[in-house]
């Protein structure tokens, strides 16, 4: 048999059909390098790591609560917010672990703005680099305030520019069933929380937190952006959370401690967070003060295994809706993707936690 040589430009025209174009990535080595971190930045990261591994383990009596805005569209509001949570976070140190929400990658149900590392100008221009610049550069000036960040990893490319400053990490709804997610949260430095499926399906997060903690071999890129094999270790400080689903929540007393059985049989350690808003608030804000009512109250009259909370909390309450290019037209400090508890009620609900903390 001849082999003939394909026509020159058949091949390129099978494989790139549909990728109108292709543009340069920073590397995260040069991203650090511009935003370097300092020592003191580095001391928050670990003590916020280590204090976070401490609750989940019990060594630790305190209750985490990871508090802050659904997504980050306007990082002058979210320092603005930190610099309140930072204060606030003093305040409670003793009873409960403050992490900050600084989300910047939403995984949407179908479309819709993908946050600030893919729009960073809000109009669609994707400026991508830009993006991850505002994105480092906000971690660590939020962490300067001596306040540990937690952030959603969703690209499994987006770690590499960030991580470092991550004293928390999260693998959202839709992505908890995904090989190349648990791979991911194998090699995290931090330890990730995994939610339950947007349909409600807790064991797929079991599984995701079991397979996370093994080591995995996989492609991913080096810091110079180059791809290379990755071998790592396994995390073992992932845990589920309970975020509810469309048909409502799963935050009640039956619901952690089935999880608790399914953690058990898994042979994996018996804890979970809960996620007082999406499907345990039914998106909506004002709820979520009630979950977190119910959660304060069982958790002082001695309920075991729920080692945290998760609040979407902004400056102002609830949400509102982005024009792509007409920025200037939005509320100051309210959220874009998810209604938010507004400041005061975020305080007052904090201060409520601590208080029954304090009793138990
Ligand atoms: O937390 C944020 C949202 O619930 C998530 O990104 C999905 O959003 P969407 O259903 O509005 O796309
Ligand atoms: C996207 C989020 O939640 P979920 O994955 O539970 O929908 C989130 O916490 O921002």
């Amino acid at each position: 048999m001849t082999i003939t040589a394909a026509p020159a430009g058949a091949i390129d025209s099978l494989d790139a059909r549909r990728t109108t174009s292709m543009s340069p990535l920073i590397s995260p080595a040069l991203l650090r390098e511009e935003h370097p971190m300092d020592a003191a930045v580095a001391k928050v990261v670990q003590q916020g790591r280590a204090d976070t591994v401490d609750i989940l383990t019990g060594a630790d009596d305190r209750l985490l609560v990871v508090v802050g805005p659904c997504s980050v569209h306007d990082p002058a509001a979210a320092l603005d917010y930190a610099r309140r949570l930072a204060e606030l976070a003093e305040t409670v140190r003793d009873r409960i672990h403050v992490v900050m929400r600084v989300y910047f990658e939403k995984p949407r149900t179908t479309l819709g703005w993908k946050g600030l590392i893919n729009d960073p100008r809000l109009d669609g221009s994707f400026a991508v680099n830009e993006g991850l610049r505002m994105a480092r550069r906000l971690l660590l000036d939020i962490s300067a305030l001596g306040l540990p960040v937690g952030c959603e990893f969703l690209d499994p490319i987006t770690p590499q520019f960030i991580a470092d400053t991550v004293s928390w990490g999260s693998i959202g709804a839709r992505t908890a069933a995904s090989q190349v997610h648990r791979q991911l949260c194998s090699a995290l430095s931090m330890p990730v929380g995994i939610k339950n499926s947007t349909e409600g399906d807790v064991q797929v997060a079991v599984d995701a937190t079991r397979a996370a903690a093994a080591s995995h071999v996989f492609p991913g890129i080096n810091p110079d952006g180059l791809a290379a094999l990755v071998t790592t270790a396994g995390n073992p400080d992932c845990h589920v959370i309970l975020r509810g689903s469309a048909s409502g929540p799963n935050y009640d007393e039956a619901t952690v401690s089935d999880t608790m059985a399914r953690l058990r049989k898994a042979g994996l350690p018996e804890r979970v967070i809960v996620d007082a808003s999406h499907g345990n608030s039914g998106k909506d804000h004002v709820r979520q003060g009630e979950v977190l009512g119910e959660l304060a109250d069982r958790i002082a009259a001695g309920e075991r295994g729920i080692a945290g909370v998760m609040v979407e909390s902004f400056l102002e309450a609830g949400r509102q809706d982005l024009t792509l290019g007409d920025a200037e037209s939005l509320t100051y400090g309210q959220s874009i993707t998810d209604a938010c508890l507004g400041w005061d009620d975020t305080a007052m609900l904090l201060q409520h936690l601590a208080s029954t903390r304090q009793s138990r």
